[in-house]
């Protein structure tokens, strides 16, 4: 996974790199202008040859510095290069004011207000990057100019084709640890953006989250050549783990964790479907059973040995039309449940997809959490009475396989993996002891509205206008959020962040070249839950099963293409397996 980095966590970085003589801030300001011009070659390949216009806006600090080693670079590759400040020169920082000086020996710099864009081939926007700490007044020609740039030249009336615009490190108005806007009280609404964002050594959490991703076209990361020492302290490794936001990324395959290959887990024994786990998926009443199937299937696909849906005994009719290899069992109520998990080769438990928030419901979470007693055993039935509504009414689980151990080890009977989505939430959120009894094998996988009804304090927070940098972020609240459940929570979006209680933090990003927006789609959800819970089942804990499950996600999004529904998603899980060589 890639390490994506807070401002203070770069800054620290490159003053460590200065500190201990590695490089000069000057040196690493020239090395940040020519991986820009590089990287604009580099994405459009045309403006190599020929002459261009540049138009650069720098701003009052080194990113502004920045700013002014492009022009110089541009300048002498040949291009027509015009420079406008916003600021004063005067208070540049001493690097910025020595690239400033260089660029007054070969050009002018104009006031920002006075900028032009016709003709221009280019705009870098080097305003601000990660030492944006308040919103600033984007002065209005070129907040309006920028707009029509964005949207493809519509209503642009300059005499060629509308600029390329290039972000430095960040677009100017973002928050690099939030992805956020700060607000002023400017009252034109309009947004500043880019086509092509350049940063450094690299990518911001900010470039993941909120605004940013859709602000800032392409991402490229540009080496600043920095040497970043080794942790070989295990202490300090843990500690680092804990405040460093990941990129989750193509799984990568440990020998001696669980993987997504089917494979043995006791070399001594040979494996069976049991050695791959046990999903029960709880699903709700007749008409509300699609899903709750969606999840199963999904769980089924993404290699769990054996689900099965459990549903009130009126709908077991419904369902049965509709399954095959995932079987089916009723399950009245939570004190059916808990008799059902006596089973202890069920190892995982996914709730909430149309599940319904009833009675029956409640208690199906409690039992599922651990909270309700186990009865004691049913009498059997007498002969010629209906079946047992706790007897499997499809498929078998007659094993023999050996019992798995719980995922959550050492917490108890109870404390079985639970992927807690849906309805099972808006249950949490209405009941103090459901929320209580939460545990660090549980999986909370929240959409917008979902959070701020379980955690309404945190997402106010969220909400609330981002006025001062770092804004508080995404990140931020999951962390948070996470913290508080005491187990992991995934928060749904384009920018899916997962945290888990112990500060563990990463983003699932369906953006830039990951960006499949065809994924929200009805029921799609659900299937996530059903990758969890699947996940859960083979023995992955519950962070990585949660990163690992949402990056699949997405990848059978992308895998399938446009015109997907839910259901086209587990489908699509044997393709990517493939191509990843599972
Ligand atoms: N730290 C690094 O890793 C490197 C940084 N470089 C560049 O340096 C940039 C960071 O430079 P700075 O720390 O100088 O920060 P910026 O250039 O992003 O901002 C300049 C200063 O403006 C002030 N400011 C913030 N918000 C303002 C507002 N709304 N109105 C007016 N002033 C405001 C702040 O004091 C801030 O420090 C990076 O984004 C990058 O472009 C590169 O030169 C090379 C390596
Ligand atoms: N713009 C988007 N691009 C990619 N994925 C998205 C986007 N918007 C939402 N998603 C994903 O789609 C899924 C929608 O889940 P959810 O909101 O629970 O819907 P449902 O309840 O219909 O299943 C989540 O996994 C979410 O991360
Ligand atoms: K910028």
């Amino acid at each position: 996974m890639t390490e994506l980095l807070t401002a203070a966590q770069m800054r620290a970085i490159e003053q460590a790199a200065i500190a201990n003589g590695e490089v000069t801030g000057l040196e690493l300001m020239e090395r940040a202008g020519r991986g820009v011009v590089e990287a604009i070659f580099a994405e459009w390949p045309e403006l190599r040859a020929g002459t261009f216009r540049a138009v650069v806006l720098c701003g009052p600090g080194n990113n502004g510095g920045d700013g002014f080693v492009v022009a110089r670079l541009l300048k002498e590759w040949g291009w027509g290069v015009e420079v406008f400040l916003y600021g004063d020169a005067e208070k540049l920082p001493p690097d910025a004011r020595v690239n400033y000086e260089r660029w007054r020996g070969m050009g002018e710099v104009g006031w920002i207000r006075a900028a032009d864009f016709n003709r221009a081939d280019v705009v870098v926007d080097a305003i601000f990057g990660i030492g944006l700490s308040r919103g600033f007044e984007i002065p209005a020609a070129l907040n309006h100019e920028y707009h029509h740039f964005l949207r493809d030249g519509l209503w642009w009336t300059g005499e060629t084709r509308p600029p390329y615009i290039v972000a430095i490190d960040i677009t100017s108005e973002l928050d690099a640890d939030s992805g956020r806007r700060l607000e002023t009280s400017q009252e034109w609404g309009g947004e500043m953006g880019a086509h092509l964002t350049v940063t450094f050594h690299a990518p911001k959490v900010g470039h993941y989250l909120d605004s940013a991703p859709a602000a800032g076209g392409r991402l490229r990361v540009v080496d600043l050549g920095i040497d970043v020492p080794e942790l070989d302290s295990w202490d300090e490794r843990q500690v680092r783990q804990r405040q460093i936001v990941q990129r989750v990324e193509r799984p990568e395959w440990n020998i001696w964790g669980p993987s997504l290959t089917k494979r043995n887990p006791e070399p001594s024994a040979p494996a069976h479907k049991f050695s791959h786990g046990h999903a029960l998926v709880l699903s709700g009443p007749p008409g509300h059973g699609g899903a709750g199937r969606l999840a199963a299937r999904g769980a089924l696909r993404i290699g769990a040995g054996l689900v099965t849906v459990g549903c009130p005994p009126e709908a077991v009719a419904e369902n049965a039309a509709r399954l095959d290899a995932v079987m089916l069992r009723g399950v009245a109520d939570g004190e059916v449940l808990a008799r059902v998990l006596e089973d202890r080769r069920i190892n995982a438990l996914c709730l909430g997809p149309g599940l319904g928030m009833g009675e029956r419901e409640a208690g199906l979470v409690a039992a599922a959490l651990g909270l309700a007693e186990c009865p004691p055993p049913p009498t059997p039935p007498h002969k010629g009475e209906g079946g047992r509504d706790d007897l499997p009414t499809r498929g078998t689980d007659a094993s023999g396989g050996l019992p798995l151990p719980l995922v959550g080890r050492g917490q108890g009977r109870g404390a079985r993996a639970v992927v807690l989505d849906a309805d099972a939430l808006t249950m949490l959120s209405r009941s103090p002891e459901l929320f209580d009894a939460l545990h660090k094998t549980c999986v909370l996988t929240p959409h917008a509205g979902e959070f701020a009804r379980l955690f309404p304090d945190i997402a106010a927070k969220l909400e609330a206008p981002a006025v001062r940098g770092p804004a508080y972020s995404k990140v931020d609240a999951t962390r948070e959020a996470a913290a508080r459940a005491g187990c992991v929570v995934l928060f749904k979006g384009p920018d899916t962040v997962i945290a888990a209680p112990d500060g563990r933090c990463a983003i699932n990003s369906a953006h830039y070249d990951r960006a499949a927006p065809w994924l929200a789609t009805a029921g799609s959800g659900d299937v996530l839950a059903g990758f969890i819970a699947g996940l859960l089942a083979r023995g992955f804990a519950p962070f990585d099963a949660a990163c690992t499950a949402a990056w699949l996600h997405v990848e059978c999004a992308r895998s399938f293409g446009p015109g997907l529904i839910a259901e086209d998603l587990p489908e699509e899980l044997p393709k990517v397996f493939r191509a990843l060589g599972v």
